[in-house]
């Protein structure tokens, strides 16, 4: 039951701008937070005790009239706004869209259908246009958080071409070129995202022009050439139907010993966790969670075998399969 609450203090907390404040300026007291963000006494020493409780914020009692509060290590490297694997974005999406979709999820569960329409009288696709920035923003937060765990989960050494199909930002693309010098990366997603990809370049990373991007529907379009193709969250997202079209498209495309880099949670194969793939599958997207058997026999329905399966410890796993 405190789950909720936390979950709820956490989305406050970073939404009212404490862990940036704390970082800024860490070893304030409750009177000096509150004065900074614009809230009662009561309400944020409450806030602040509880972030406490959560290891979120570290108290010092250094000073005999206040405790003095700074950011946890755990905050400091994921909460700030500035940290360097940043969840601020990813925060602000769960309680601005997951959090109210959440609150529906009773007819989530009766209908077996997301709630974008009960929930802000919007179709998926609508809001995702409507917030096309924040989602990407809230996209961007994770990848970067587990892009280097999919790009080094194996060898990709001998693959001079990449295209991430629904690449986004080019988090993900980054990290892969990062890890392989020797290849280059085509970031294909819709013209509405590619539009907005120079919000996100990181220009230091990608001095020798190793990350392009290109616009197109991978339903519709062409895709490009590539010796592998990455398919990073994409297809849990989507009904079996579409899914087949994808991957027909992609074995189309792929010569034998070309590959596929594929990078989703995992069930257990028994479908006993993990849960935040479980929990994941009750936004009711049209699509669904499935075990690395699974996704296997999707792809070797295509003509791929499983060459590599990679549990990471981060927040995505990955697997890696060849045209034969
Ligand atoms: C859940 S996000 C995953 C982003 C990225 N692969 C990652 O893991 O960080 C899904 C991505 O697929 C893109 N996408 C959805 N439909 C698409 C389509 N028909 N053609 C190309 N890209 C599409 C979205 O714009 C979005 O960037």
């Amino acid at each position: 039951m405190d789950g909720f609450r936390a979950s709820k203090a956490l989305f406050t907390a970073s939404k009212m701008g404490v862990f940036d404040l704390l970082q800024k300026s860490p070893g304030l007291d409750a009177e000096q937070v509150a004065a900074e963000i614009k809230a009662s006494v009561k309400g944020t020493q409450c806030l602040l005790e509880a972030l406490v409780s959560l290891g979120l914020l570290t108290p010092s009692d250094q000073c005999e009239f206040a405790v003095l509060y700074k950011n946890s290590t755990l905050a400091a490297q994921f909460l700030g706004s500035d940290s360097p694997f940043s969840l601020h974005s990813y925060i602000l999406h769960t309680d601005n869209v997951v959090w109210p979709l959440f609150s529906h999820l009773e007819n989530a569960v009766r209908d077996g259908t997301n709630q974008h329409e009960q929930a802000f009288g919007k179709k998926a696709q609508d809001l995702f246009q409507a917030l096309k920035l924040r989602f990407m923003n809230a996209m961007h937060s994770i990848a970067k958080v587990t892009g280097k765990a999919v790009a080094t989960a194996f060898d990709l050494s001998t693959y001079k071409t990449a295209c991430d199909l629904g690449g986004c930002t080019g988090a993900i693309a980054h990290e892969l070129t990062k890890a392989n010098p020797q290849m280059s990366v085509t970031v294909f997603d819709l013209p509405a995202v590619i539009e907005m990809r120079d919000r996100f370049q990181p220009q230091h990373l990608d001095k020798d022009h190793r990350v392009s991007f290109m616009a197109g529907d991978f339903f519709k379009d062409d895709l490009p050439k590539a010796d592998l193709y990455v398919l990073a969250r994409i297809l849990h997202d989507w009904a079996d139907d579409k899914v087949e079209i994808l991957l027909s498209k992609i074995a189309e495309v792929c010569k034998p010993g070309c590959g596929v880099l594929l990078s989703e949670i995992f069930l257990n194969e028994d479908r006993t966790g993990p849960s935040r793939g479980l929990l994941q599958a009750l936004s009711m997207s049209p699509g669904r969670q499935r075990s690395a058997q699974e996704y296997s026999a999707l792809l070797e329905r295509h003509g791929f075998t499983t060459k590599h399966i990679k549990y990471t410890d981060n927040l995505l796993d990955a697997m890696l399969f060849l045209k034969v």
